[in-house]
């Protein structure tokens, strides 16, 4: 009998080109999306190497980061232009490149753009048991299908572009166990906060995570894809989910995926990808789902979580003079005071997008209890970015958009958006943002912004009542209604 392996030793395994005497590897990447943030100077490396892209085939182009997510052609068919010089740059250099390098690009106005990391699992380019790069830390996303996935940086990318291999340290393994059943308003957004609260942005530094236990076997796949995307925001190279019947069903019929017999194949070998009975881990994280609450952030980084029916901690309360000082830096930037009450932040913007939370699920938690409800009178701007283009049409087909419109949001086109500041999607200096993404950094929304993470129904909570609120409230008031 051969050594029990986890998902991960297995998906690395049957990609080793080579093994160095250091243990470094070179690994082969059977996908690479990009984007026009991190490739421009990678293909400007390849022109000036007289390089060709090995692989165009498995490569796929698509800008998300610097587009307006308000229209993008007139009434004539005819370009917006994009204000922004550098934007505007950036996407030319992607519509020149992926032609010349033979490079299909879902364009700035097809149907099919969107956030990079919402478009590849939609195609069914994000394949289970692959691996899969992309210039873009929130690659980890695609393990929610079962590829080891990863954020490279750009001269990988053209590493990647001109070889279709990497060169890489085989990272430790984390199983990240979460078993019991979520509770009434409890969302995947909530338990992404919750491990980066439990082990810190650092704490899965060097690691590959896996998502086990009952709470992620009964997880959508959207919602697993929601906890993936994070797994880089608690410090992970990447979070694996071992792919399923629900992988199965969620790939069926996607315009990429292989079909006819490649199909029948490719499920087969999904089958055996999961971690061995007997398999070790380097380190186990094991959370009580009963433990996990509506949670929102209150500083700069994404472990500072707490429940949203909680207060702002003292900055005095940590053990730590490094985490003591970076609290009162953050609550100084934030403008909140310890001891205070979380419902009690008022908010002036709601941004329900992202990599993170931006499809069509995410879309319908928002709506349910925005449905007959208005944002309050503190709002200055409440922003919906749907995650694709065929995430639009489908909100559009349910209704959802109307529902949105009605409540006083705005229904853009796809894209990053107000995820991080750039492109015109920004949140004015000392405002405060309940945001359904995946960073709090300083300046993230825009210079000075201030950014709260929460759930997409608790961006709707927020939305309604003008506060950061625990959706348990509202949503226990819409079981009063349907009862009455
Ligand atoms: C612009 C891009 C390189 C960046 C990333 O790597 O993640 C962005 O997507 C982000 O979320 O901060
Ligand atoms: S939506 Fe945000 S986190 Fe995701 S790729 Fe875009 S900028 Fe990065």
């Amino acid at each position: 009998m051969s050594k029990p392996r986890t998902l991960y030793e297995k998906i690395w395994d049957a990609h080793v080109v080579e093994r160095r005497p250091d243990g470094t590897c070179l690994i082969y990447i059977d996908r690479h999306l990009i984007h026009e943030v991190t490739s421009p100077q990678a293909f400007e490396g390849l022109r000036l190497a007289g390089r060709k892209v090995r692989r165009p085939d498995l490569t796929l182009a698509v800008p998300d980061h610097n587009l307006p997510t308000t229209p993008r052609r007139d009434a004539q068919g005819q370009r917006i232009p994009i204000a922004d010089p550098q934007s505007a740059q950036q996407l030319a250099a992607l519509e020149r490149n992926a032609p010349e390098f033979g490079v299909r690009l879902i364009g700035d106005a097809d149907l099919e753009q969107g956030i990079v990391h919402v478009v590849g699992p939609e195609q069914g380019f994000t394949l289970p048991g692959t691996t899969l790069v992309c210039g873009d830390s929130h690659t980890s996303s695609h393990g929610a299908l079962g590829a080891l996935a990863f954020g490279i940086g750009t001269s990988e990318v053209e590493h990647v572009l001109a070889t279709q291999t990497l060169l890489l340290k085989q990272s430790k393994t984390m199983e990240v166990v979460v078993e019991g059943e979520l509770g009434f308003g409890v969302t995947a957004k909530d338990v992404a906060l919750a491990i980066c609260g439990r082990i810190g942005t650092a704490g899965g530094t060097g690691y590959v995570m896996e998502y086990r236990g009952s709470v992620f076997r009964d997880m959508s796949i959207e919602g697993r894809l929601t906890v993936a995307n994070m797994s880089i925001e608690a410090g992970a190279r990447s979070g694996l989910f071992a792919p399923d019947d629900k992988t199965v069903a969620y790939l069926k019929g996607r315009p990429l995926t292989p079909k006819g017999a490649a199909w029948d194949a490719a499920v087969a070998y999904w089958k055996t990808l999961h971690s061995d009975e007997g398999a070790t881990f380097d380190k186990s994280i094991v959370i009580d789902a009963a433990d996990i609450v509506p949670n929102v952030t209150w500083g700069t980084s994404p472990e500072d979580v707490v429940p949203v029916t909680g207060v702002v901690p003292d900055p005095a309360s940590f053990a730590d003079a490094s985490k003591r000082a970076a609290a009162q830096k953050s609550l100084d930037y934030m403008g909140l005071t310890a001891g205070q009450r979380m419902e009690d932040v008022a908010v002036e913007h709601i941004f329900i997008g992202s990599c993170t939370n931006s499809r069509i699920e995410d879309l319908r938690a928002a709506a349910a209890l925005l449905k007959g409800k208005h944002v309050a009178s503190g709002i200055k701007q409440a922003l919906v970015v749907p995650g694709s283009g065929l995430v639009k049409q489908q909100a559009e087909a349910e209704g959802l958009d109307r529902i949105f419109l009605a409540a006083g949001f705005e229904w853009r086109e796809p894209g990053c958006s107000a995820c991080l500041g750039m492109n015109p999607d920004k949140v004015p200096a000392g405002e405060r943002c309940a945001s359904t993404s995946n960073r709090n950094f300083m300046g993230r929304q825009g210079p000075g912004s201030r950014t709260h993470l929460v759930s997409p129904a608790m961006a709707a909570a927020a939305a309604i009542t003008g506060h950061l609120t625990d959706v348990r409230e509202l949503l226990n008031e819409k079981r009063g209604e349907v009862v009455a």
